[in-house]
């Protein structure tokens, strides 16, 4: 038998992390509805949906997994086939993995997530990234797709096996022209995934309408579950490989290595499910705008910069704070994160004071407000 191990430190977990008002953006789309947290106490135990599987997890029909995978989801996300996955990017991979071929190219926007890129990685592919344009804009130019493809078209002979484009990016909440983009990459017979990670169960979302043939979304980031959970969305034309069933176990996908988020992952996400829908009507959506703007131009008046799309269109925001950057030579570095500690709000990485990037999602106007208010009593505490 080995050595004892100290247990002291593990069994409940309290999560210490004042959060009254969050604006980090990887948590503020996952904040679970009561209605999900009353579903993580009820299905938490491990396999817990299984009680009636018949050996597919998307086909188990009570609870309602089916109905919920098969009908409300390619409707949601406007697609032909969907399926629950343990994140945007096994998405990713699964996509990458079961369309492309060891040592074919991939084009990608440059301002993709890690998480595109070692999916890519992970299938053995190569990756060209589309440039982005330069501060503070960072745009992506869907002419760039064009002038890539072709720079691989000449070097090896033979166009990229995908595109993808990041919608939106992860850093400065920018909204590419996905529209643009898949007609530059259809014409010359390249399929595009759209990784939605940021924009799927928070806005507005229609694959068909983008042009996208598959599309990864993330349910811990944007959809109000427990994680890990992600959707991965298909077209018909690409669903027979994406999907493709075992030779040895008929009942299995290959890409899903059988069966993907089950649980309390997935009952979370079917529990949000009717809240995240209503909050990704065009109404909803533009009043997230408007508070994302409005609170953008408080900050601005107050001497910082948002970098990125302006007028922006999503609630992800990068902003430059040359004001906090100069308290902090006086002061140190952690001088705001304690200042927004103090006052509950959480959300802004400890140390960042020079620029920083945080999301206004589902906060209101309301705590928008006192966020404002904070960070003008910071200033004036520390200019005084
Ligand atoms: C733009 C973007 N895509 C994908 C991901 C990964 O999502 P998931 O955790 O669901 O794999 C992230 C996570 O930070 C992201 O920011």
């Amino acid at each position: 038998m080995s050595k004892d191990i100290p247990l002291q430190k593990y069994g409940f977990v309290k999560r210490d992390t004042p959060r009254k008002i969050n604006l980090d953006p990887l948590q503020t789309g996952g904040i679970l509805t009561p209605e999900a947290n009353q579903a993580l106490m009820e299905w938490g135990d491990g396999y817990s949906v299984c009680d009636y599987c018949a050996g597919i997890l998307d086909e188990i029909k009570t609870p309602p997994i089916f109905d919920f995978i098969h009908k409300a989801l390619p409707e949601f996300l406007g697609c032909d086939q969907a399926r629950v996955t343990n994140g945007a990017r096994e998405a990713k991979f699964a996509i990458m993995h079961s369309i492309c071929k060891e040592g074919d190219w991939v084009v990608m926007d440059g301002n993709a997530h890690y998480s595109s890129l070692v999916a890519a990685e992970r299938s053995r592919l190569n990756v060209k990234l589309v440039e982005k344009t330069p501060s503070p804009e960072y745009r992506i130019d869907p002419e760039g797709y064009g002038k890539a493809i072709e720079e691989i078209k000449e070097s090896t002979g033979n166009v990229p096996s995908m595109a993808l484009v990041t919608y939106p990016d992860g850093s400065y909440g920018n909204l590419p022209d996905v529209k643009a983009i898949s007609r530059i990459v259809h014409s010359y017979g390249v399929p595009l995934l759209v990784n939605g990670a940021y924009a799927i169960g928070r806005m507005p979302f229609n694959a068909k309408d983008l042009g996208a043939d598959f599309i990864a979304g993330s349910g811990h980031k944007s959809m109000a579950s427990c994680g890990p959970i992600g959707v991965l969305g298909v077209s018909n034309e690409y669903a027979p490989k994406v999907l493709e069933r075992s030779k040895f176990n008929k009942n299995k996908e290959i890409e899903s290595l059988g069966c993907t988020a089950r649980g309390a992952t997935i009952m979370t996400m079917i529990a949000s499910f009717p809240s995240v829908y209503e909050r990704t009507k065009p109404e909803n959506w533009q009043k997230e705008i408007e508070n994302a703007r409005w609170f953008s131009s408080e900050l601005e008046n107050m001497g910082m910069r948002q970098l990125g799309d302006r007028p922006h269109n999503h609630d992800l925001m990068f902003f430059e704070t040359p004001v906090f950057y100069e308290i902090s030579k006086k002061a140190d570095r952690y001088f705001l994160y304690r200042e927004l500690k103090s006052r509950s709000i959480h959300g802004i990485k400890p140390g960042l004071t020079k620029f920083f990037k945080l999301s206004t999602f589902g906060v209101g106007r309301e705590n928008l407000g006192m966020v404002v208010d904070a960070f003008k009593e910071i200033i004036q505490k520390y200019e005084a």
